[in-house]
This record gives C-alpha cells, structure tokens and sequence, in this order.
C-alpha cells in the first residue's frame, strides 16, 4: 500500500516524501505546483499534477493506486497574503481539505495526518511554552483556516472510520542533511531562509522588526525545529496510527527559544560573514514569545528529535541556499547537475 504526500513538492512536503522513501514506503504525490516544484519530488515518487480540491484528480489517484494514510501538506501558508485574500485562503485550506477529508472517507482511508500551526494559538497568555490544551485564538485567516480544518477533522473521526493526527508546527527552517531537498520557497519572509540568503549576499540586509518586546534582548522569541525532526514527527505518527493509535493533536517543536538576534548571531557565526541589521518596529501581529510544550508528541508518539541544535538548523539552511540558483526555479537539469557536483 502507499502513503499520499499531498504538497509533496512544497519546502516540508519534499523532505517527507524522501524520508518516506528512506523508510522503504510506496509514495505518491499530488500538488498543483502553485509554490512547489517538480524538481523537489524525489524521482522514486509516483506524481499527480493536480489541486486537492479537485474530486476528479483524487478519484483518479485512489483508483491507480492503494493508498494506504494521506499527509496533507497542500496549502497556503503565508499570513500577510491571508489577511488580503481571505477567501482564497479558506477556500485552499479549509475547503479543499473539505474535499480531500470526504474523498477519503469515500475510498474507505482510515488514516490522516494534517499539517497544523502554531499560528492557531494567536498570542499565549504568558512567555511560557504553549500546551494544546491552550486557547484557540488565531489572529489571521491562515491561523483560521487551519483551525477549521482541525474542526472538520474532529468531526469527521466522531462520525467514521476515520483517525488522524494534527500536527502543530511550530518555526520551521533548516534543510535535508543529504542536501537533497530544502527551502525553496521564492520571496520567502521566514528569518532563518531570510538571515542566510544575506550572509550569502543574496539581500543587502535583514529587518529586525521589533525590539521592546518584554524578552531578555527585547527582540521575538520562537522555537526553531529543523524540517528532519518534524518529518521524523510524521513518521511517527503513521506507526502511532499503524498500531491502532487513537486521534491526536500534538506541538511540534522543541520547547526553547531563540530570539531574532540570537539566530542573527549564529547566522554570521557559521556563515563568518557579517550581516548588515536594519531595526524596524514590530510587524503587526507578532508574539513576543512563542515555544512549544511538545511533551505529548514526545511521550505519545515517541518523538525523539536528532537535530536540536540552532547551528546544524543554520548549517543546513545555509546549505541549501547555496545550492539554490537564483534566475530560474523551473530549471531542473541545472539543479540536478549542481546537487550532482555538489560535496553532500
Ligand atoms: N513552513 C512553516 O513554518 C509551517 C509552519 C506551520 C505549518 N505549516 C504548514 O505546513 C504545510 C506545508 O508548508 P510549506 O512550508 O512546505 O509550504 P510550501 O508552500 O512550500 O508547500 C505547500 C505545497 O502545497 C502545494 N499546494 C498548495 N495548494 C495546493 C492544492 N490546492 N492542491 C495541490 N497542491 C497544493 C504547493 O504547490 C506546495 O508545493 C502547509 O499546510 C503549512 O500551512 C508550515
Ligand atoms: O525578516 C524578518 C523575519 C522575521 N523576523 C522576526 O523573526 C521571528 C520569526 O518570524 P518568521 O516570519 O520566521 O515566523 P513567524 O513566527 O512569524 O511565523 C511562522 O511560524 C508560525 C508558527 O509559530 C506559523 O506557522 C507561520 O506560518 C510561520 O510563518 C519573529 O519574531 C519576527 O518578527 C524579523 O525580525 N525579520
């Protein structure tokens, strides 16, 4: 049987389509390449250029193939684009899972794992790791999106055959150790890709925004989990469901922070470049400080992270963007022929 990786050409969706692979599973991908590449999706990978929230393509997939759980990683993922389409954001992330959640009830798939977010938490109440029990209060539509998503899931388990966990991320950064895959997202706005496209000398500075907030150097704290371990959470939680687990929603992250300038630090120190900071006031809708309680992900699903550590995260990121060709994204062969001559 195979595993459905749907956005297995997006930045996380490709390393779990490679870790799969690694662990000897059957793996089939959907994406409608809106922010994916082809490139990204490990050759061993059967592949369906299509949207999940296309009925016809699904009912394709699950009559060519037996698919055993689906990973849904399909999405939009970028706040600021949420707040100015919030309809096209509920539409892609809640009501395209609407359609992928009852195209698999139909085929009779009895196991799911959902991309979820920190972002669903909104602002904790205190500077202290956040627990799933607390309260649900997205700021934006992507945190929205997501939350509803997390709603039908419940629902759909209440009343099927039906289990799933939902996976809370928390920062995600960091590329593949192998150097096979990492983030190629265009015009990304995450610090860690952002810090290391300009110690390459790919921006001309990073914006600190924010620093009085109530943190020990007065910028935004986040909880950094390198791309490996969170796949290594999927991969989990597919044994979890495997062995008759029962539906679950867990954080992923590492449950410490590290703030703005301590990334920025690490960033020049394992680059040995020096980053030109440019200080801007806070960006609007951002905690001062937000860090996962992953104890159930660790105790339920036995997550054991390898990777926890801010400069393998940078090394990595730092690796990739330097594998990573500027002018043209779709050029596949290019990027074969440099991962190829590359010293991974
Ligand atoms: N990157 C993070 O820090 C982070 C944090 C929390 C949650 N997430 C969630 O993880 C998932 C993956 O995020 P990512 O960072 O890899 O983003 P990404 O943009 O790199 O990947 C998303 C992939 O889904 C594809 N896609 C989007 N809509 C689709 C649709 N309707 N049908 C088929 N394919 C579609 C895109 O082409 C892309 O390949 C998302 O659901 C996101 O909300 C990401
Ligand atoms: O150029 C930048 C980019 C970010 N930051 C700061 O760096 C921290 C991290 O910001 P990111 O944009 O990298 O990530 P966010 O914490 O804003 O959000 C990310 O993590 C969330 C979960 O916590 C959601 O999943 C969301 O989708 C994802 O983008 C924040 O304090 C932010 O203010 C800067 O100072 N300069």
């Amino acid at each position: 049987m195979a595993i459905l990786v749907t956005g297995g050409a997006g930045y996380i969706g490709s390393h779990m389509v490679w870790s799969l692979l690694d662990a000897g599973e059957d793996v089939v991908v959907v994406d409608r390449l809106s922010t994916g590449f082809r490139w990204a999706v490990a050759p061993a990978a059967r592949f369906y250029l299509g949207d999940v929230g296309d009925e016809a393509v699904l009912k394709q997939i699950f009559a060519e193939n037996d698919i055993e759980a689906i990973i849904h990683f399909a999405g939009s993922v970028v706040v600021p684009d949420s707040v100015a389409d919030p309809l096209g954001y509920y539409a892609n992330n809640t009501g395209n899972t609407r359609v992928l959640l009852s195209a698999a009830v139909k085929a009779g798939i009895d196991k799911f794992i959902f991309s979820s977010t920190a972002a669903i938490y909104g602002t904790p109440d205190a500077p202290l790791p956040v627990a799933e029990t607390a309260p649900l209060r997205p700021e934006n539509p992507y945190g929205q999106s997501k939350l509803m998503s997390e709603i039908m899931l419940r629902d759909t388990a209440r009343a099927h055959d039906f289990r799933y966990v939902a996976l809370r991320y928390f920062n995600v950064a960091g590329a593949d150790l192998l150097g096979r895959t990492g983030q190629s997202t265009v015009r990304s706005t995450h610090l860690m890709k952002v810090a290391c496209e300009a110690a390459l000398g790919k921006r001309r500075s990073v914006e600190v925004f924010g620093t009085d907030y109530a943190t020990a150097d007065g910028t935004g704290v986040r909880d950094y989990i390198h791309v490996s371990d969170l796949v290594l959470a999927h991969l989990n939680s597919l044994d979890y469901l495997r062995r008759g687990g029962a539906t679950l929603t867990a954080n992923c992250g590492y449950g410490r922070g590290y703030s703005v300038l301590e990334v920025l630090r690490a960033v020049q120190k394992v680059s040995d470049t020096k980053i030109t900071i440019e200080y801007r006031p806070r960006r609007e809708g951002d905690a001062a400080f937000v860090v996962a309680d992953a104890t159930l992900a660790r105790s339920v699903l036995g997550w054991t992270p390898r990777h926890d550590d801010l400069k393998t995260i940078v090394a990595t990121t730092l690796d990739w963007e330097r594998h990573l060709f500027q002018d043209d994204a779709t050029d596949i062969d290019g990027l074969r022929r440099r991962l190829a001559a590359s010293s991974f």
